[in-house]
């Protein structure tokens, strides 16, 4: 029989789990033991392309050293655990004889063997984890590729230890952030850095900013970073030490309760995200990345806590959404082309994490007490399947106009360097004609010495000839592939905004349906291109082999190759300027759509608030709310680095606002504390007076602040005078219609003044 001979003993009875046949039969299990052996040496290969998966055990507490539990997770290695392992054999004795087989009363052990790519146990310190996860992730993010760790498992299974830690010990968040500030310092001789974190909650399918607690936030795609949330503050931050007291003063904002199960259980998911920017200073290349950092609530069951009431319903909410990302996870580990993001909030906000262009890991927290058998048991399952997702990963490089600056000085110097070698050549041959009075183009470079085969030649121009053809093609399908990209982005953000706009009306269904129609196709088309580019460019890669292996026998033919090779370079820097035109066509026009789309926008949440402030219905919220929104249309919507917008915030004048509100978020601009990174709809062009030109649909609003119309004294109308009218063709379109432009005048007074309460 098989035997894995592992660091922690003989394990040769333990089970590698897939499916309960598993269990039955020897042959599969013996199987599965030697294809095991064969995955922990493959693992590491691998790793890049798939989430890593890691497995932390707890110490026991207190309550768990006790009688009445036993210890049902077995750390064997630095890769492998052993589920609800079987005891040492006691034996067993019936009617004073003793049985070889156990005690058939007593319940059978799982004995099921985990993998991971890694294990830690009770002695692992937060260092550890760190040293062996998201230390390599710095490096990943300095290529400008998005890396994302999520902590996962029941409650008390030690997640927001791990996350965050304490003062003394502490947790991979600060550790990484320390890191990664200690590589920036490294690196500023050549790049520069922008850096800004944001701290937010999803709490009853509710997300929240923690590090400015207010009003609910809305989730947005955003062609750089992925999905972000429209209206988040990013803070800018400069060292680590600032970090620990905002993600301290982050946690006191976060919702928690105690439970059952852990006196300070965190009841919401916590996502704390690094949006970085470096500039290369030589080359003005652009990078970006984002770091996302995930405390997920507890995944126990709701009779784990001992919770009722809103306590189970807050419970409920929070398995709903980790339904939803188990959902997501099968579907990814599945391969399946429909991965349900859409499900939850917390789904979407970790979409890039999960099957985008993203490095992840996973980091599954277990207990290791037979009280939280069933919950350990369901994080490994969990972990496992996670096991299965691939990810994406690509660098963020971002092609800004010093970009595109330096592709048209490259297609300048190509343009020189062909004239030069064409001249070298046309030279060549007229002095070969002269010489010897032959065409003939082997003689012309016998003449230049080159001594060029006229075969070798030839087939070294049909292989650019073909390779040239390839170029076009590549170039068409990129070409092709990004506007489709650009259009599904788009399309996903007008689903996003009928799902933040409609309630649940058949035309929303049917807007729904329509739209998720057009992302499959498009998602579809975009499989195929990309299918298609990578065949070409697997073509264009062995073209260049054989060029290679041609240069390498006949080096003299280093001449044509240069000379098509600049060619190319020519052909291939002008298709990235005409890609680059054509996107940013697409974007200016979506920008304009997006644009007017907001100005019918401003003007109809105008006419309802007027509306509703007339009846005396807004409360304080709908206020502060609406004054957010006019401040926001002046340039706050996503989350991005804008050119033109300096670190920390300059000072931003806010029309004829002066509001308190108003001077004190003025004065914590000044102070540089709080920065809005984006600018999607702000107008750079700044008024000769210092304030930044506003959008039209700002103005408006700005212009036209409701101003409360003069208290009326409540009438008591008898009911028969107060009877509306039917309206009739006879009347006027104002007497039918209550006209928006005059609220005032249609509004009818109102018998009984009560504000009413938030
Ligand atoms: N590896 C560890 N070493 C020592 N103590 C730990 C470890 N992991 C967790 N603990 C302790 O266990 C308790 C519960 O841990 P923690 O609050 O991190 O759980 P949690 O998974 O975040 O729970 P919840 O989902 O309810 O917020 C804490 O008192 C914590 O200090």
């Amino acid at each position: 029989m098989y035997k894995l001979y592992l660091k922690g003993g003989d394990i040769d009875s333990v089970k590698m789990v897939k499916n309960k046949r598993d269990l039955k039969s020897p042959r599969r299990r013996s199987s599965l033991l030697s294809r095991a052996g064969v995955r922990g040496k493959l693992s590491s290969a691998k790793a890049s392309a798939n989430i890593k998966v890691v497995v932390r055990v707890r110490p026991p507490n207190e309550k768990e050293t006790g009688d009445n539990s036993r210890m049902v997770v077995k750390v064997i290695n630095d890769q492998l655990l052993v589920f609800d392992p079987e005891e040492d054999s006691q034996p067993f004795f019936y009617h004073g004889v003793e049985q070889k087989r156990r005690d058939l009363l007593k319940k059978a052990h799982k004995n099921m063997k985990f993998y991971f790519d890694r294990v830690y146990g009770f002695d692992a310190s937060n260092n550890d984890v760190f040293e062996t996860t998201t230390d390599s992730l710095i490096n990943r993010l300095m290529d400008g590729c998005n890396c994302s760790v999520f902590v996962y498992g029941a409650t008390g299974a030690g997640k927001t230890h791990t996350m965050l830690g304490h003062a003394e010990h502490p947790g991979i968040t600060f550790l990484t952030m320390q890191a990664l500030f200690e590589k920036k310092t490294e690196l500023s001789s050549e790049r520069d850095f922008e850096l800004g974190v944001t701290y937010l909650e999803v709490y009853n399918e509710n997300v929240q900013d923690l590090l400015n607690p207010g009003s609910t936030l809305h989730l947005r795609e955003d062609g750089k970073y992925g999905v972000v949330v429209a209206g988040i503050k990013v803070k800018r931050i400069d060292a680590s030490e600032e970090l620990f007291e905002m993600l301290d003063k982050g946690n006191k904002n976060r919702t928690q309760h105690p439970t059952d199960a852990n006196a300070e259980s965190s009841r919401s998911h916590a996502v704390f995200q690094v949006y970085m920017k470096m500039t290369f200073k030589t080359t003005g290349q652009v990078r970006v990345a984002k770091l996302s950092m995930i405390d997920l609530a507890g995944s126990e069951r709701g009779a784990a806590t001992g919770c009722a009431g809103m306590r189970f319903t807050e419970g409920a909410n929070i398995n709903r959404s980790l339904l939803a990302l188990g959902n997501c996870i099968n579907s990814l580990a599945g391969g399946l082309k429909h991965v349900p993001y859409r499900d939850s909030k917390l789904t979407r906000l970790l979409k890039d994490s999960l099957g985008g262009n993203c490095q992840t890991i996973m980091i599954a927290n277990i207990s290791p007490s037979s009280i939280s058998y069933e919950d350990t048991y369901n994080t490994l399952k969990y972990a496992t399947r996670a096991k299965k997702i691939k990810s994406n990963v690509k660098k963020n490089v971002m092609n800004t106009n010093v970009d595109v600056e330096h592709y048209s000085k490259l297609v300048e110097e190509n343009e020189q360097l062909k004239l030069r070698l064409e001249e070298a050549l046309k030279n060549a041959n007229a002095a070969e004609k002269e010489n010897n009075g032959s065409n003939d183009l082997a003689n012309v470079e016998l003449s230049c010495e080159c001594n060029i085969n006229s075969e070798s030649r030839t087939k070294l121009l049909d292989i650019f000839s073909e390779t040239r053809k390839l170029q076009d093609r590549l170039h068409k399908l990129e070409m092709h592939e990004q506007l489709l990209s650009v259009r599904r982005m788009m399309k996903e953000n007008a689903d996003a905004r009928i799902s933040d706009v409609c309630t649940d009306t058949p035309e929303k269904t049917k807007g729904h349906k329509r739209l998720g129609a057009t992302l499959e196709r498009l998602t579809k088309n975009v499989n195929i291109l990309q299918e298609e580019l990578s065949v070409l460019q697997g073509n264009k890669k062995k073209l260049q082999e054989q060029v290679t292996d041609m240069l390498q026998s006949e080096p003299n033919l280093k001449y044509i190759v240069d000379l098509e090779g600049a060619k190319l370079n020519v052909l291939e820097s002008k298709y990235e300027v005409e890609n680059q035109v054509k996107l940013n066509e697409k974007l200016s026009e979506e920008i304009r759509a997006q644009g007017e789309m907001i100005d019918k926008m401003s003007s109809l949440l105008r006419t309802c608030y007027l509306h509703v402030k007339g009846h005396g219905f807004a409360t304080d919220t709908l206020d502060k709310d609406y004054q957010t929104i006019v401040r926001d249309l002046q340039g706050f919507h996503t989350v991005s680095f804008h050119e033109n917008i300096p670190l920390p915030c300059s000072p931003i004048a806010i029309g004829n606002s002066n509001s308190n509100e108003e001077e004190s978020r003025k004065r914590k601009l000044n102070e540089g504390s709080t920065c809005s990174l984006d600018s999607t709809f702000v107008s750079n062009s700044v008024k000769p007076s210092g304030k930044p030109a506003l959008t039209a649909c700002a103005e408006l609003l700005l212009t036209k602040v409701y101003k409360p119309p003069a208290k009326k004294v409540a009438r008591v109308v008898p009911l028969k005078e107060n009877r509306l009218r039917k309206p009739t063709a006879a009347m006027g379109t104002s007497q039918r219609f209550p006209s928006a432009r005059s609220p005032c005048n249609v509004i009818p007074p109102r018998m009984k003044s009560s504000r009413p309460k938030d």
